[in-house]
């Protein structure tokens, strides 16, 4: 079996009490944070840029926001990175800290950059389905994602 053939394996983590911080807070950034309130109790974005919802989230006090360019003093205490800006620059100097760092990452445009993959997520209370297409197919990942949410009676992300 060749890399390209060899798909991905799910891992289930408990990241309660783990620091995550999303770099970003557009449309993607966005999605990942409104499923990761529900995973952990410490979740921190970084952007100057915010999307409006997650000002809500901020008001709830579900999640901290930081309104500043990331620097990269604001990942040293983080368990896991989610680099999920527009400016792969950004993105790939997020990426190196956490290598030094040895901090878990995900970057979201670029698939040889992630130390975990960002699945589809699915929840009912304590069932979790993850979804992933191994970085070959998003869309499919997508609407699979959606037939499941479907199946369990769900709203679409
Ligand atoms: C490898 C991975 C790494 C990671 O980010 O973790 C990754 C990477 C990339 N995605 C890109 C594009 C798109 N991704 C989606 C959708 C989803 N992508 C998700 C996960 C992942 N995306 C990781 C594992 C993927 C897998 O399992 O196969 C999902 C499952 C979870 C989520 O994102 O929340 C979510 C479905 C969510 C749901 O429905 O719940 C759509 C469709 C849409 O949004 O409708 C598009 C546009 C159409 C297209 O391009 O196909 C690009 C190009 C960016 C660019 O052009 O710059 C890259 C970069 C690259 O491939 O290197
Ligand atoms: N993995 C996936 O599922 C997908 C990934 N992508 C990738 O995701 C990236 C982001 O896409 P969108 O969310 O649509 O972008 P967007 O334009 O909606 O949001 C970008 C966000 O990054 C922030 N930002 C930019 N520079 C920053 C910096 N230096 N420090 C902190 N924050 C900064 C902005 O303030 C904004 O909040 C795209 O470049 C694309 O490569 C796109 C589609 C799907």
């Amino acid at each position: 079996m060749t890399d390209e053939a060899r798909p991905y394996f799910p891992m289930f983590v408990d990241i309660s009490h783990k620091k995550v911080v999303v770099v970003g807070a557009g449309t993607i950034a966005k999605r990942r944070i409104r499923t990761l309130v529900d995973f952990t109790e410490n979740l921190t974005v970084i952007a100057p840029e915010v999307n409006p919802e997650l000002l809500e989230l901020q008001s709830q006090g579900k999640i901290l926001i930081l309104k500043k360019q990331y620097q990269r003093e604001d990942i040293y205490d983080a368990d896991l990175v989610i680099a999920a800006t527009n400016d792969h620059q950004t993105n790939e100097d997020i990426y190196s800290v956490c290598k030094c760092m040895g901090i878990t990452v995900n970057v979201c445009s670029d698939k040889n950059k992630c130390d975990f993959y960002f699945p589809g997520i699915v929840r009912k209370d304590n069932l979790v389905v993850g979804i992933t297409a191994s970085g070959n197919n998003h869309k499919a990942a997508r609407e699979t994602s959606d037939r499941i949410r479907e199946l369990l009676n769900q709203p679409e992300q």
